[in-house]
């Protein structure tokens, strides 16, 4: 994945705005509908059906634009800095929340990703992988109430978008129109679950289509040879979702870093422990302030001063411990950046770049969050 092209963010004047093509608000739920018509201050009494909505629309389209989401967005900043949260902000949660709701997508299936808010039906609500995210439903809730033409997942989604910025990093344009699948429609898409569940197991043994963060070491791999053949099945587990998703290593790394450098992980969510890094787990930092990955990566990858601890929980993680309290952390999977040569390559490469660190990130995970999602409308 390069970086966002120079001529994307070159130009000086604003460009014109242009409504909403009819094909982008046919996509759009009743009450989206309503609400655009209703902002644009077109009369809607008398359209009862979605096909009265549309007509209004097509005969007032001159009038329509997009629509303002700043008052959502401002509501969703309003939760983000919760003292009593972990380090502070629920920030790194809801990037989490988004990211666990779009990286189920499957390129071959077009099925998958947050259109359809699949996180409320059961089987992808009680994935392991998906444990602790049921607080991030809670938080929004109230968010949704307010702003019910927006779809639970366009909430989710711009929720995920709103936290990156609020934690210091860079503003993800957002686009809605996602829908929320009925039970009917969503069995119709994934079968009796209803849900994008139970059909990962080629790279996660639990059947989720989310990453495993560890599938333990190669069977007969020789003690002492290298590591990327030693934590091969992980390795190539992490590179097989990533591609089904349609990233590449570069992008990978890209995502990786960009969401490992927010919170922190929790003993009772997912058997690991502590930040990634402990300076700051709330804010945008590790390419910010001096010391990014690769310094990390060096001092303690390179270095052999990251450790392998076990967990009281039974999970291995790398750590390194400076002597500020915590000790940073690594998932096996971000060891594996390192441990694969290619991973390692754009770790460095982002390292020596961090602008296009930062561009890349915002092209990346809008690109996530929009995987599967037809007709999107771009925010005003
Ligand atoms: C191989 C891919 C990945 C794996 C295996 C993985 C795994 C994990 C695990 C095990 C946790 C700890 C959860 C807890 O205990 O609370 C976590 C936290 C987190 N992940 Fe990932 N993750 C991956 C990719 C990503 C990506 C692509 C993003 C976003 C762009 C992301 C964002 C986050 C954030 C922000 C947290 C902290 C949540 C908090 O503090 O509550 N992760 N991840």
């Amino acid at each position: 994945m390069g970086a966002a092209s120079p001529s994307a963010s070159a130009h000086s004047s604003a460009p014109a705005i242009p409504p909403p093509s009819m094909s982008q608000v046919a996509a759009l739920s009743a009450k989206a509908l309503t609400q655009l018509l209703s902002s644009q201050g077109v009369p809607i009494a008398g359209a009862a059906e979605k096909r009265d909505l549309l007509d209004l629309v097509a005969a007032n389209g001159a009038r329509l634009a997009r629509l303002d989401l700043g008052a959502v967005r401002s509501d969703i900043e309003g939760l983000i800095g919760e003292r009593s949260w972990d380090d502070g902000s629920y920030g790194p949660l809801l990037i989490r929340f988004a990211w666990h709701n779009s990286g189920t997508y499957d390129r071959h299936t077009d099925t998958g990703g947050s259109n359809g808010s699949t996180m409320r039906f059961d089987a992808e609500k009680s994935d392991p992988e998906n444990k602790g995210l049921s607080h991030a439903v809670a938080l929004l809730e109230p968010v949704h109430a307010k702003h019910s033409f927006l779809s639970y997942a366009d909430v989710w989604t711009l929720a995920g978008c709103v936290a990156i910025e609020a934690s210091g990093g860079p503003r993800v344009p957002f686009s809605y129109g996602r829908v929320d699948f009925t039970p009917g429609e969503a069995r119709e898409v994934h079968g009796p679950s209803g849900c994008p569940f139970g059909d990962g197991k080629a790279t996660n043994p639990g059947g989720s289509r989310l990453p495993s963060a560890d599938l333990g070491p190669a069977p007969g791999a020789p003690g002492g040879c290298p590591m990327h053949r030693q934590e091969k099945p992980t390795i190539d587990a992490m590179r097989g979702v990533f591609d089904r998703l349609g990233f590449d290593d570069r992008a990978t790394v890209n995502l990786i870093l960009l969401g490992h450098q927010f919170g922190r992980c929790h003993a009772d969510v997912s058997g690991y422990e502590h930040p990634w890094y402990v300076f700051d787990p709330a804010h945008w930092n590790a390419y910010e302030h001096g010391l990014g990955y690769l310094s990390l990566y060096e001092m303690g990858a390179g270095t052999g001063r990251l450790k392998k601890r076990v967990t009281n929980q039974g999970k291995r993680q790398w750590e390194m411990n400076m002597g500020f309290g915590e000790p940073f952390m690594m998932l096996p999977t971000d060891m594996a950046l390192w441990w694969d040569e290619a991973y390692r390559e754009h770790v460095k490469y982002y390292d020596r770049h961090r602008r296009a660190f930062k561009e890349d990130a915002v092209v990346n995970f809008k690109r996530l969050v929009e995987l599967g999602c037809k007709g999107l409308v771009d925010e005003l």
